[in-house]
């Protein structure tokens, strides 16, 4: 899974995905490079599994280039790749400890070594009394925490990660979120599937997000947010705000506002307009846009890039 120093890791040139009559991904394109985490976001449906099905082999493409360290992925290049799949599924009947060390011997670990790695991940996420309880024993979230465990095992240099905080409380959403940020410090490159946007603001060098199969947007976490207006003013008021040309609301609930400024309105404006209409303006913070706020943008808009 060798790449050359400007070659990304992953390559993705013009992929088109068609079941049957029906086009679910089209010219699609996009790389991730070597080190990088990567935030691949999209609605239910938008074709992120999809995507990543084709990129690992298990779909054969409709068209275009999907590239794994410069070439088509095969199995035998799987000993360095680590994929969480969307639908999870061990060995339910067989223990905890049993099933880790079997996975840590099938990507070359010794018997050894995958047991101190599983005993030790086991202790680190708050299993170590389930060592030898059966999986289907196990709550949801900590199968999931299993599967984890196994897809990093083995340290792999890409880490395909489809939605891998799913179902998690936010305590163990932070854990396993610190267990792959480290993955990331130590050198990994990573693609990961998620809804969660604070998730992505906390690890995500760069984004594509996909709606109904195209990329609407993709870049750095700053370009994508400069593309879809940048800067918002959070305000908290007393009063009422004034319909104004200087800036859209785009949330007002309970004296808590966030207004997206128009045609590139200063603070010192907006916040003048705002004190001269009377608003009771208790505070105002520039902020940058969240990526919540964009999410709720692209997909709150009508379906207008549906088959045709
Ligand atoms: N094997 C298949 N046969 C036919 N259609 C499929 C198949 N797999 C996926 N699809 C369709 O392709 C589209 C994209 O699905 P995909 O699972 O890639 O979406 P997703 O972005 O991963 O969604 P989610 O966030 O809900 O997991 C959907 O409309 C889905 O119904």
């Amino acid at each position: 899974m060798s790449s050359g120093a400007a070659e990304p890791l992953v390559h993705i040139q013009d992929f088109r995905m068609d079941f049957g009559d029906t086009t679910v991904i089209r010219d699609l394109s996009f790389d991730v490079h070597v080190g990088e985490t990567f935030g691949f976001l999209g609605s239910n449906g938008s074709g992120k599994t999809t995507t990543l099905r084709a990129l690992l082999g298990i779909y054969r493409p409709t068209a275009g280039i999907l590239h794994v360290g410069g070439k088509v992925f095969e199995p035998s290049d799987g000993s360095r790749l680590g994929y969480l799949p969307e639908e999870r599924g061990l060995y339910k009947k067989e223990h905890v400890l049993d099933v880790m060390v079997y996975f840590g011997r099938l990507k070359g670990l010794s018997k050894t070594a995958a047991r101190s790695w599983s005993e030790t991940y086991l202790e680190r996420v708050g299993l170590a009394d389930k060592a030898k309880a059966r999986l289907d024993k196990l709550s949801s979230g900590q199968q999931q925490k299993i599967q984890l465990g196994v897809t990093i095992m083995n340290n792999p240099e890409l880490l395909i990660l489809d939605e891998p905080t799913k179902g998690f409380d936010p305590v163990n959403r932070r854990l396993l979120m610190d267990i792959i940020e480290e993955h990331k410090r130590a050198g990994a490159t990573v693609i990961m599937v998620t809804h969660q946007m604070e998730e992505v603001e906390r690890l995500c060098d760069r984004v594509i997000l996909l709606k109904d199969g195209v990329s609407r947007a993709y870049g750095t976490v700053e370009d994508v947010q400069e593309e879809f207006g940048g800067t918002v003013y959070r305000v908290t008021y007393d009063g009422v705000l004034p319909l104004s040309s200087l800036f859209d609301v785009v949330s007002d609930d309970d004296g808590r506002a966030e207004l997206a400024p128009l045609q590139g309105a200063s603070e010192e404006k907006v916040l003048r307009e705002l004190v001269e209409a009377g608003a009771g303006i208790r505070s105002f913070t520039p902020a940058r846009i969240s990526l919540d706020e964009i999410f709720i943008k692209v997909y709150g808009e009508q379906h207008e890039l549906a088959e045709g």
